[in-house]
């Protein structure tokens, strides 16, 4: 069961008037966008997108698909990572990547003030709505699910962080193997959150308001 908040408003009425909004203009020249999904590249990449359940921080779904996509460079790069890990017996299982603006702002109105650290401005973008960021965990091989890593995903306390020095010697263990393949690979991860990281190339990318069902199949 993951972590939830209490939305500051009621999330039907917060998406209304995201779908209505627009994304801030960004200055420069960027990237043509070229979103390719994870699944199709490397079928061994697990899926637990629970923005497409009501399993989430916010307790109802954001999501009308479970679908995760990166942009190609970045893409490539954790198909790789899974590879990598498939020899440790771990694989990557995906919460999230590609996310449409108006979902950040969905998130970020409905967060209270104290845990708005966890949820990007929509007023810059987050490197999700890039197709640059990814929020993930392992899963072990043997078992096929999910390892415990220090805190939940989307846990929205000082167990989130990425050197939080809490939990057992194993799930830090398992929290250090994710992030030495991710940051051999080009990606970074965020002081507050083990689960999320940002590709090294995201500047090049511009800011994306597409949902998934609008991505083709
Ligand atoms: C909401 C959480 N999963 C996340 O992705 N947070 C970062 C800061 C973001 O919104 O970009
Ligand atoms: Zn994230």
């Amino acid at each position: 069961m993951s972590f939830r908040i209490t939305p500051l408003r009621p999330v039907e009425e917060l998406r209304v008037e995201a779908l209505k909004a627009t994304p801030p203009v960004e200055e420069g020249t960027f990237r043509q966008p070229d979103l390719a999904e994870l699944v199709k590249l490397d079928p061994t990449i697990k899926l637990d997108v629970r923005y497409a359940t009501a399993n989430n921080f916010l307790g109802t779904p954001v999501y009308t698909q479970a679908r995760a996509f990166l942009e190609g460079p970045a893409a490539q790069a954790l198909v790789i990572v899974n590879d990598r890990l498939r020899k440790q017996g771990y694989g990557l299982i995906i919460h999230d990547g590609y996310r449409p603006w108006y979902v950040t702002k969905i998130f970020w109105d409905a967060t209270p003030d104290d845990k708005k650290k966890f949820v990007a401005n929509p007023a810059d973008g987050s490197k999700h709505n890039r197709g640059c960021a990814v929020d993930l965990s392992l899963y072990d091989l043997k078992t096929g699910e999910e390892v415990q890593m220090p805190s939940g995903y989307d846990e929205m306390t000082d167990r989130a962080y990425a050197d939080y020095p809490g939990g057992t010697a194993d799930e830090r263990a398992r929290r250090a193997l994710l992030r030495e393949a991710m940051e051999k690979q080009g990606f970074k991860v965020i002081p507050d959150e083990w689960w999320h990281f940002d590709y090294k190339d995201w500047k090049l990318y511009p800011i994306i308001n597409v949902k998934f069902e609008d991505l083709g199949q």
